[in-house]
């Protein structure tokens, strides 16, 4: 089941070629993974506990290296060939400074790269603003829901403006009324700044109301095994949830990652 890249003819943004990666205690995370992600495409990565998902989000980020294979980001090898503001990274867990307000929280990355306080102060309030939080910027972590510190995380990694977001199961740990309207804001967020997001989840349901491609991955060794492309997500909106192309693309991708199961190297 490869289907076609949904955006042709925008230019490639991120090329893996036959990664591997291999950890020093011997366990193969990821076998050959070759992918190209197109500037302004919403991809999912979807599958299993340990097919690599994580993995192959943190060294699209430069924060791992690989074993064998390539990966450039805008045509420098991952990791360099930019300071780090063009990436944004949001981890399952809001990681938030409990002692800080949600102001320094979100100036930190700006912070790191040497910006005073008061030139830093509209672009916080900017990232705040984007995720709507911009009454709470004097608050700190333990007066926020789960929702709201996960916005300060998208803050966060927003702050910096960057043109490519990587987000590892965000909402994984959140309730479901709540990761629908996350699911939503990303959307907007996505649409209106021209992003390139890569969104890893364990949920078919969050992958195929996200994203307009569906990287589904297999474990031992993690692999890519399907990559499906959907209609473009530009004007989806929460009734998309109720349509018959919605559950038809759920029973799709359901069947795909299913069969996941099948591929397992019973050798590795
Ligand atoms: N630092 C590490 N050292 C050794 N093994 C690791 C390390 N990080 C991950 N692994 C292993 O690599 C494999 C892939 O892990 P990874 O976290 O990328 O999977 P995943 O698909 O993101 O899983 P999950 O959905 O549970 O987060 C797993 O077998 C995991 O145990």
């Amino acid at each position: 089941m490869n289907c076609q890249i949904s955006r042709p003819e925008a230019p490639v943004l991120i090329e893996m070629k036959d990664v591997h990666k291999q950890f020093g205690n011997g366990t193969v995370a990821l076998r050959g993974m070759s992918l190209q992600i197109r500037k302004g495409e919403f991809v999912s990565f979807l599958g299993p506990s340990g097919c690599g998902k994580s993995t192959a989000l943190k060294m699209v980020a430069g924060l791992l290296s690989v074993s064998s294979g390539s990966i450039s980001v805008n045509g420098h090898p991952a990791g360099q060939g930019s300071d780090g503001n063009d990436i944004g990274y949001v981890f399952q867990e809001a990681t938030l400074m409990p002692w800080a307000t949600v102001f320094e929280n979100v100036y930190l990355p700006l912070k790191l790269h040497g910006l005073r306080r008061s030139e830093a102060r509209p672009r916080v309030e900017e990232a705040l603003a984007m995720v709507g939080l911009a009454n709470f910027a004097n608050s700190y972590p333990r007066e926020l829901s789960g929702g709201m510190k996960m916005r300060v995380s998208i803050a966060r990694a927003m702050v910096t403006r960057p043109k490519l977001l990587l987000m590892d199961e965000p909402f994984a740990a959140l309730d479901e009324m709540t990761r629908s309207k996350l699911n939503d804001e990303v959307l907007d967020l996505w649409r209106s700044h021209g992003l390139t997001v890569i969104f890893v989840t364990h949920s078919v349901f969050e992958s195929v109301y996200l994203s307009s491609r569906v990287v589904v991955m297999a474990a031992r060794p993690g692999r890519v095994v399907h990559d499906i492309a959907l209609s473009d997500g530009h004007q989806r909106t929460a009734a998309h949830r109720m349509t018959p192309e919605y559950t038809e693309n759920c029973r799709l991708v359901s069947n795909a990652l299913e069969g996941t199961m099948d591929h397992v190297d019973i050798n590795h």
